[in-house]
Formats: structure tokens, sequence, C-alpha cells
């Protein structure tokens, strides 16, 4: 069975008291995974902010989709903009959802695009919204994933092809199966390293990463922050359940 450890926020909550550890189970909600020597796994944080954009009155033929792809976004943190992929929204209305109009949407998706961490935009449906958002989040600095479904006889706009920028502004070709591995890609070696030196303590985010971690290489320090021993913050854990017979 194992045991709770209460997770407890900021540096000042550390008392110096470490103990290495080989095997326990660390939960951030949102996310969880077992770590157990010599495994090597990635941590996200559970307050990363992710921007979903994709088409609305451009056409809502990829809504389904978008519903798929909003729920994999989940397991790396809060998406901003679930309603894009609300079937309910069909775009035939200047209303949507609690939003009044268009100016009311144009101000809350700015703000939204103002707070979030990466933005993930499916771009096969072409739309002047979706081309906007980038345009924009791109002048905001935000890390920008862009996934498109090759089709015949069509290609993606050069102004969201050629806007790539290593680890910054990134377009991927795929299929939906290839989904999880790109995501985990995208989180782990350009969203999470960006933000590794702006830990916020107050709201947990962004919360430090390292996008491959050995198990052997950590030390839990009983107050909720997983680190490296070179004393680098990891993750902020919520709850812990060691495992007694790793230990
Ligand atoms: O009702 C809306 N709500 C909304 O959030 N948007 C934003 C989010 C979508 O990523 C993008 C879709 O743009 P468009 O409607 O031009 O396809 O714009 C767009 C609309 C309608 O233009």
């Amino acid at each position: 069975m194992g045991r709770e450890v209460p997770a407890r926020r900021g540096p000042g909550d550390r008392d110096g008291t470490r103990s290495k550890i080989t095997g326990l189970v660390l939960e951030l909600s949102g996310y969880s995974h077992t770590l157990g020597a010599p495994e090597c796994v990635s941590i996200m944080p559970s307050k990363l902010k992710i921007y979903f954009c994709g088409s609305i009155r451009a056409g809502r033929g990829d809504v389904d989709l978008y519903g798929r792809i909003v729920e994999m976004l989940g397991a790396y943190g809060k998406v901003l903009t679930p309603f894009v992929a609300d079937k309910a929204v069909m775009g035939t209305s200047p209303e949507e959802g609690t939003a009044r109009g268009d100016k009311e949407i144009y101000d809350r998706d700015m703000e939204l695009m103002g707070e979030c961490h990466a933005v993930v935009a499916e771009v096969t449906q072409p739309s002047l919204g979706v081309g906007y958002e980038l345009g924009q989040g791109s002048a905001m600095g935000k890390t920008i994933l862009c996934l498109y479904r090759p089709q015949q006889d069509k290609l993606l706009s050069a102004m969201i092809r050629g806007a790539e920028q290593k680890g910054k502004f990134i377009t991927r070709d795929y299929k939906e199966e290839e989904l999880p591995k790109i995501f985990e890609e995208f989180f782990t070696e350009c969203v999470a390293i960006k933000h590794k030196d702006s830990l916020d303590w107050d709201t947990y985010e962004p919360i430090a990463q390292h996008p491959r971690l050995s198990v052997t290489a950590g030390a839990f320090n009983g107050f909720g922050m997983y680190t490296s021993t070179n004393n680098e913050l990891l993750a902020v854990v919520h709850s812990v359940v060691l495992i007694p017979q790793l230990l």
C-alpha cells in the first residue's frame, strides 16, 4: 500500500531533509505517472495553458477530430478554448456559447491567447480566424504547433509552413494515430524547456520541466517538489504514493 505525502507549496517549505527514492507515483492534477528505476519519464505541469485553434465559421467538417485533439491535450494542461471543439458551436450564428457577438468573441480569444503557454492549431481546414490567431500568437512569442493532414491537389498556406522556426513555430504533417507522439515531443521538447526558468510559485506555472528524467537521478524532498540531484526543480507534486517494495 502506498503512503500519501501531502503536497506543500513554495521553496519555503523545504527543510533540507532529502531522501533518495527508487520508485514513486507522482500525481499532478491532470497527469500521473509511476516512476521506477531505470524508467525514464516526462512530467508536465498541471497548470500549463494551451490555446487550441480550429476552424469555426470556415467549416465544421473536422469538429469531431478537434474533440479528440482537445481530449489528448488535456493530458498536458488546460485547454483554454474547448468551445472550438464543441459540436453545438456551428459557426452559423454571431453568438457562440456565452460570448455575445463578434467583439466579445474576439476580445475573449485575444485575452486567452495572451494567457496561454502554448498554441496548438489544426490547420487542415483553412480558416481566416485560425490564421489570424497564429499571427497574433507568433507576435506574442508563443510556442506554436500547427497540425496539417496533407490533401491531394492542395498545399498548406506558405504563411503557415513558411513561418517555421525551430522549437517555436512548428508545422507537422500528420495522420491522427501519430498525434500522441507529436504532442509528447512538442510539450516535452519545445514547451517544457522554454518555461524552465520562469517558475511562478504562487500559481505553479509554468513549472520547470525536464524532458526525460531518469528516476535514479532524482530525489524527493517530501515537501511536494521533485528535484534532480543537482537540486534543480523538476516538478511540483500534488500528492505522492511511495512504493514500499522499491524503497
Ligand atoms: O465563434 C467563434 N469563436 C471563436 O473562438 N473563434 C476563434 C477560435 C477558432 O480557433 C477560430 C476560428 O475562426 P473562423 O471562425 O474564421 O474559422 O477563431 C471564431 C469564432 C467564429 O469566427
